[in-house]
């Protein structure tokens, strides 16, 4: 996609800040053209990452997460303010490589499970049904002809049960599955880098120590057993040698990591606590990492050199200038997001592809309830929202779904009993049901 055609299909989703869209598009454009630049040329250009800067809630990460959306790459959100120096106890920022390499191999798995659901559903559907009405042994001193004939009704009426059984006729009939009896104990392995990862391999070789080899029998519903199946042949199905070498690609060519908080790791950031000299261990960690370097996983070796790194932060009390000067060289692109304004919030509330009100409108749909926000309504919530964040903290556009939840509380309660009426949420319900002396007197906003 081109920067424009970027923008253009952020624009379905984020109000404003053009600024922040235009760098994040030409950022995801010059990595594709990095790539394409010959070998000898690649080192000598640095890579365009970013610095974001604005308060919470402005969308900082939401356009981040769409873009990798768009172009369908892993993307994973993390704190710097969580990682410790290396050589200290608790995350280190290779981690964050670790992560985003987990969420790529989740992706593709997913993916290749779409595409062997089908025979997956097939061989579920016979596995159940030789469950339900195993094949027939026919006894050895039939004559041919008789085992013909009883073979034939055998199959006549396991074709009719086959049917049946995808028709969803048979969901709660009971057959019996084998299950795994594992009570996986709890267990937290301290140590320096990668946690997750050792517990998962001191449970990979020693399954029988944790009881992963214990299997027994359990009744299910026809229904339940199918899925259950079915996910079994999807994992027999999907190839994890050619998973495995997809998303490492997919990590190292078209990886995003957003790199929230970074003001917390700046000196100056009081908020981190301890001292400055962890706090720049930390960046100096961040360095190689951003500007490319080579991270062990378990599943091999990944180059970070083209991954994407979007680092955001408030700058409310550090300043972009007490980061490490060779950390603020590595986020060449810096953008400032904009605070969002009481109109803002009113397009925020009704304009994106997946708007709050689309999404509640939706929600009441599956109870049959069909709801109707005014114009003046969808105004009075922005207004609602905008007070509270000047009144209160300010957590940006979070703001809006909270007083939304407040708004709509009772109603999510009563939906489950309205079905087929039409609710209409105008400026009155709105002022009666926010605040805490809401008068819920809902019978007057049905139609
Ligand atoms: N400009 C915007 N357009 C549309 N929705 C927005 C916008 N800004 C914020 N939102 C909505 O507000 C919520 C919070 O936004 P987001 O997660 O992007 O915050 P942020 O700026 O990254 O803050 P933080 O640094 O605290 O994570 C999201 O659900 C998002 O949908």
């Amino acid at each position: 996609m081109t920067p424009r055609e970027i923008v253009a299909e952020l624009d379905r989703y984020i109000i404003g800040q053009e600024k922040a869209k235009r760098a994040c598009a030409i950022a995801l454009r010059n990595r594709r053209r990095r790539q394409q630049v010959p070998p000898e040329l690649i080192d000598e250009i640095l890579p365009k990452n970013i610095l974001m800067i604005g308060s919470t809630g402005v969308g900082k990460t939401e356009i981040a997460r769409r873009l990798a959306k768009l172009a369908h790459s892993p993307f994973v959100k993390v704190e710097a303010s969580k990682f410790t120096e290396v050589g200290y106890v608790g995350r280190d920022v290779e981690s964050m490589i670790r992560d985003l390499v987990e969420i790529a191999i989740n992706m593709v798995k997913e993916e290749q499970a779409v595409m062997v659901r089908e025979k997956a559903r097939e061989r579920a559907v016979n596995r159940v049904l030789d469950l339900y009405h195993p094949p027939l042994r026919p006894a050895a001193n039939l004559s041919d002809e008789d085992r013909d004939r009883i073979l034939a009704r055998h199959d006549a009426h396991r074709t009719n049960l086959r049917d049946k059984l995808i028709a969803g006729e048979l969901d709660e009939e009971k057959v019996k599955l084998e299950v795994n009896d594992a009570q996986t104990p709890f267990m937290t392995v301290f140590n320096g880098s990668g946690t997750e990862e050792i517990g998962f391999n001191i449970k990979d070789m020693l399954p029988n120590l944790l009881g992963g080899g214990k299997t027994k029998e359990k009744d299910f519903p026809i229904k339940e057993a199918l899925q259950r199946v079915q996910q079994e042949e999807e994992q027999k199905l999907i190839d994890m040698d050619s998973v495995t070498k997809v998303a490492l690609e997919r990590v190292e060519n078209s990886g995003i990591v957003f790199l929230d908080e970074i003001d917390k790791i700046a000196a100056g950031g009081r908020q981190a606590g301890g001292p400055d000299v962890s706090r720049q261990g930390v960046q100096r960690d961040l360095l190689p990492i951003i500007e490319g370097c080579t991270v062990n996983t378990k599943y091999g070796m990944v180059k970070t050199d083209h991954i994407l790194f979007i680092a955001a932060g408030a700058f409310h009390v550090a300043k972009v200038s007490d980061l490490l000067p060779e950390l603020q060289g590595r986020l060449p692109i810096q953008v400032d997001l904009e605070s969002l304004t009481e109109d803002d919030f009113f397009r925020i509330l009704v304009e994106p592809k997946n708007s709050l009100i689309k999404q509640n409108t939706a929600l009441m749909k599956t109870e049959d309830v069909t709801l109707e926000f005014t114009e003046e309504a969808n105004r009075e919530i922005s207004r609602i929202a905008f007070a509270a964040n000047e009144t209160q903290e300010n957590i940006g556009a979070r703001r809006l779904h909270a007083v939304m939840e407040k708004v709509l509380e009772d109603l999510f309660f009563d939906a489950s009993e309205m079905g087929g009426h039409t609710v209409v949420i105008d400026l009155t319900y709105v002022q009666e049901h926010y605040g805490d002396q809401s008068t819920s007197d809902m019978k007057k906003y049905i139609l």
